[in-house]
């Protein structure tokens, strides 16, 4: 019986360490004190190690072992391993069946590919969005929800970008972009307990909403299909009518009615953007917290804005604004996972460079917090916040600094390897300028004029519940 059935572990597997209660293992441990208890275990037993997870055993992987991970992906598979404690896909499938390698081209090719297209379209937006949300604040106005209003105002750049000016003007399809995220949660219903039994029954019972029928996306289906459909139908109308006179319109919808002559914009794509809102509020709690780096930070928007009278060119943005993007890449730095990524062994077995094998349905997770914050890749100041230490001056007075969409071994925020993420160019794009904006526009301080420290679920960082403080600089 599995419940009570010990974990079997091969000859060559990473240690398993040692627990005292048979059924519980690690569970409670890693639900509470994840940041310790990780930290504990690769000092005791090196990496990778195994613990003993609501029944299952699940490697975890440090500095060294990571990116081994993230190379091989024809024997880590990432999707397999989301899969299996949320379904994930099986949500999305009733609306599309495209292939995620199609997915990640259009995000290559159309996106990241395409910012210097959409670089002055997303300045305007989120211009008019810092505006609208957090206003003139000529005295001093505390926002309590950041989260939200920030993604109240990546929301519309992102939706031109998808959808045009056209369908970028619904206030619901707005509101729909932001709370999408949040309706995901409804399907986390199913105890967790139920994975001491097997995994599969927590999976049958998580999903029976969807074979009764109940789908969390459906409602943002609906608003979607509600508003864009006259638009879809339009432009379709237009392209017979014109036939080869007709120029593709700069966004993703035009984009996939050429390829496909669908009326579905993948809401796999959309679920992804939400990540830029999250990261978005990571650096702006950081820089409220940080009154050193407000200074510096304000000369270098400063003097781009002034360079550029006001209009930022994909130029300025990728070259020019080097502490915004060490600030942002420290920022990222610091709000990284504890643990992330679960990857599944889907190859008969995999032995890591030190001798160790993981069997075929083993479950690895990266311990992220070990590549972020490690004295071997960032010296002793490791724990510290210290932009400039992704610049490196020479001796002839030259410096380069690593940009913070550069993915290796020391960081992993974006992944890695083949599946490293293909929107990471259009995500910190905008973060940029929306900082940009933001910097040159106000003073930002958080309440208490310190670093609040981000809430953690298990071994997943949060951005912490604080509010910041705008003032109008002038
Ligand atoms: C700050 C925001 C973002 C973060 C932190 C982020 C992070 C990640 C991570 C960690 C992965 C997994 C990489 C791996 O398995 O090694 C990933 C994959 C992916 N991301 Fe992002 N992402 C962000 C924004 C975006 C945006 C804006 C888009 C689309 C426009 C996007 C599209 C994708 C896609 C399509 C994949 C799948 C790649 C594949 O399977 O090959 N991401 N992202």
């Amino acid at each position: 019986f599995h419940l009570i059935k010990r974990p079997r572990i091969g000859m060559n597997e990473p240690p398993l360490v040692p627990y005292q209660y048979p059924i519980i293992g690690h569970t409670y441990r890693l639900l509470y004190d994840a940041e310790n208890f990780l930290k504990e275990c690769r000092e005791k037993y090196g990496e990778p190690f195994s613990l003993y997870v609501f029944g299952n055993v699940r490697t975890f992987t440090g500095v060294d072992s990571t990116p081994e991970v993230l190379r091989n992906s024809d024997v880590f598979d990432h999707s397999a391993g989301v899969n299996k404690t949320f379904p994930f896909t099986d949500i999305f499938e009733k609306f599309t069946d495209t292939k995620s390698s199609y997915m990640v081209r259009v995000v290559h090719e159309q996106v990241s590919g395409k910012i210097s297209v959409y670089t002055s379209r997303m300045q305007k937006e989120l211009v008019s969005g810092i505006e609208k949300f957090i206003g003139d604040c000529k005295e001093p106005k505390v926002i309590g929800n950041i989260q939200e209003t920030l993604s109240r105002i990546v929301a519309k750049p992102v939706a031109d970008v998808l959808l045009g000016e056209e369908g970028a003007k619904f206030e619901d399809i707005m509101v729909s972009f932001t709370t999408a995220e949040k309706a995901l949660d409804k399907m986390r219903f199913a105890p967790e307990f139920l994975l001491y039994i097997h995994h599969s029954l927590y999976k049958f019972i998580a999903m029976l909403p969807l074979k009764v029928g109940w789908n969390p996306m459906t409602q943002h289906r609906d608003i979607f299909v509600q508003r864009c459909k006259p638009i879809i139908e339009e432009r379709i109308c237009q392209r017979k009518e014109l036939g080869e006179k007709y120029i593709q319109k700069d966004d993703l919808l035009d984009f996939f009615i050429s390829e496909s002559g669908t009326d579905v914009v993948d809401d796999k794509l959309l679920n992804h953007l939400f990540g830029v809102t999250y990261m978005l509020v990571f650096a702006g709690i950081n820089y409220g917290g940080r009154p050193e780096l407000w200074n510096e930070l304000y000369e270098e928007q400063l003097k781009i804005h002034n360079e550029s009278n006001g209009y930022l060119s994909t130029e300025d943005v990728n070259k020019k604004m080097v502490k915004l993007d060490c600030f942002l890449k420290e920022s990222f730095r610091h709000s990284s996972d504890i643990a992330m990524l679960p990857h599944t062994v889907v190859s008969n077995s995999y032995t890591f460079s030190n001798g160790t094998t993981v069997p075929k349905g083993r479950d690895v997770y990266l311990y992220s917090k070990d590549t972020a914050f490690n004295d071997k890749l960032y010296g002793e100041t490791s724990n510290e916040f210290q932009p400039k230490r992704h610049i490196t001056s020479f001796s002839n007075g030259k410096t380069v600094h690593s940009p913070a969409t550069k993915v290796d071994r020391s960081f992993i925020t974006f992944g890695g390897g083949k599946h490293a993420c293909p929107g990471r160019f259009f995500a910190v794009n905008e973060i940029k300028i929306c900082l940009h904006k933001l910097i040159l526009k106000y003073n930002i301080r958080t309440e208490s004029d310190k670093v609040v420290p981000s809430m953690k679920i298990s071994s997943i960082k949060m951005p912490p519940n604080a509010g910041l403080i705008f003032e109008n600089r002038n």
